[in-house]
């Protein structure tokens, strides 16, 4: 009998699942997949570790299908596959630990309920995230549940990279730059070695660029700054949040435009970014496949970006021997990796354009003086290695 640790990543209107056998060191994957369309078409999907579809399937009754009664399909789901398996734990990815956590803890209800006061922080995610702890709990109150933090390996960073130029009594309300997309990018350092190690052992910017997208600078695998901070909102335009905006503009959105905090919350995380500059989409894809000048205005606006938060963050890390690009848009689109790598040319980037359009990991030439790497990431398996780590030290 194989003891499963089931990993969700829960949003919004979905809930990506992936199931792991927590008894094997190398925790080989069993199941993935996703429930889609929460409260409106909900409908799942879960392939094998081959990819070979094991079950899809769709709910009418459309309105009251929402994250409840996804996480109680789920269970029964690995239940009806796998009747040789014992689920054992439950990892989650949650995106803000705040300065409470620095690594994956247990949850109990004191965790929750730091948790609960970093809502205001990760609209987007926290409530989601949490949601699902609330709803195992109640299902299966017996299972050990693991919270993953997006924001833990930022921790490592110095004071400075950390701190934004506001009042000591400010900051030390917990106002300062966390960072997220941590277990992407903790992942990322743990494969680099196997890469460049030169790299892993220097200077490394990672840019994860998916719906959500950030940039770190890594020295020796550990983050030392990144382009997001208090929240998941700053650094780059991303699918429909705007990145940074100078903060003078939120007060001219309040005090001139009379709108509220709702609404301005409305407006950076949902109606901004490549959505909102191209007016079309939120999607990559479709922008790429656009002839529309707003959708190539918005396209250059995205890499103009990313190459100036690379320049930033080379300074941070005192120079740069490689640069990764991973998540949806990093690991599927070699036109963008290009047009980054192009921007990039005076820092010593050179792209392989074969090898970037053949989709190989190493993109750079053997003459440029960065290495450039495209590395499909798996925040999934990091956060079922920390549920692992964690249960075995019970
Ligand atoms: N072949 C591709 N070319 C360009 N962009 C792509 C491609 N495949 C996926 N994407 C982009 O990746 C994004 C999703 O990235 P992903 O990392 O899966 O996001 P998330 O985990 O935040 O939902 C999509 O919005 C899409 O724009
Ligand atoms: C933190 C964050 O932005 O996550 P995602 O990319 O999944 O939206
Ligand atoms: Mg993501």
């Amino acid at each position: 009998m194989a003891d499963v640790v089931l990993v969700l990543n829960a949003g919004s209107s979905s809930i990506k699942f992936s199931a792991f056998d927590g008894g094997k060191a190398s925790l080989p994957l069993i199941l993935r997949g996703q429930v889609e369309g929460l409260y409106t078409a909900p409908r799942s999907l879960a392939k094998d570790a081959a990819g070979a579809e094991i079950e899809s399937k769709s709910w009418s009754d459309n309105a009251t299908f929402g994250h409840e009664e996804a996480i109680a399909y789920l269970i029964d789901l690995l239940r009806s596959q796998r009747g040789d398996h014992r689920l054992v734990a439950v990892g989650h990815r949650i995106v803000h630990g705040g300065m409470f956590f620095d690594r994956a803890t247990r949850i109990d209800e004191g965790v929750m309920a730091k948790l609960q006061t970093l809502t205001p922080l990760a609209p987007l995610h926290q409530p989601h995230n949490l949601k699902a702890v609330d709803i195992v709990t109640r299902i299966r109150p017996d299972l050990p549940q693991v919270a993953c933090f997006d924001t833990a390996f930022h921790r490592t960073q110095p004071e400075l990279a950390q701190a934004f130029a506001l009042p000591a009594a400010i900051t030390d309300r917990g106002v300062r730059r966390y960072g997220f997309h941590g277990l992407s990018y903790e992942y990322i350092a743990s494969v680099l070695p196997t890469f460049d190690a030169k790299a892993a052992r220097g200077r490394t910017v990672v840019a994860h660029l998916g719906n959500g997208s950030s940039m770190c600078a890594m020295v020796n695998g550990r983050s030392v700054a990144s382009t997001m901070g208090f929240t998941a909102v700053e650094g780059l335009p991303m699918g429909t949040r705007c990145g940074s905006v100078d903060p003078g503009v939120i007060l001219y959105l309040l005090a001139e435009l009379k709108m509220d905090a709702k609404a301005i919350e409305d407006l950076i995380y949902k109606r901004s970014g490549l959505l909102g500059v191209s007016g079309l989409s939120s999607d990559m894809r479709t922008l790429l496949a656009s002839d529309d000048a707003r959708a190539a205005f918005a396209i250059d606006l995205f890499t103009y970006r990313i190459a100036r938060e690379l320049g930033s963050l080379a300074a941070a890390s005192e120079g740069i021997d490689a640069i990764v690009f991973t998540a949806g848009i990093g690991e599927n689109s070699p036109d963008i990796r290009q047009r980054v790598c192009e921007r990039a040319a005076w820092l010593g980037a050179v792209i392989d354009e074969d090898a970037n359009r053949a989709g190989s990991a190493c993109i750079s030439t053997p003459s440029s003086l960065v290495s450039v790497w495209s590395i499909p990431t798996n925040e999934e398996l990091m956060i079922a290695r920390h549920t692992q780590a964690l249960l075995a030290e019970a």
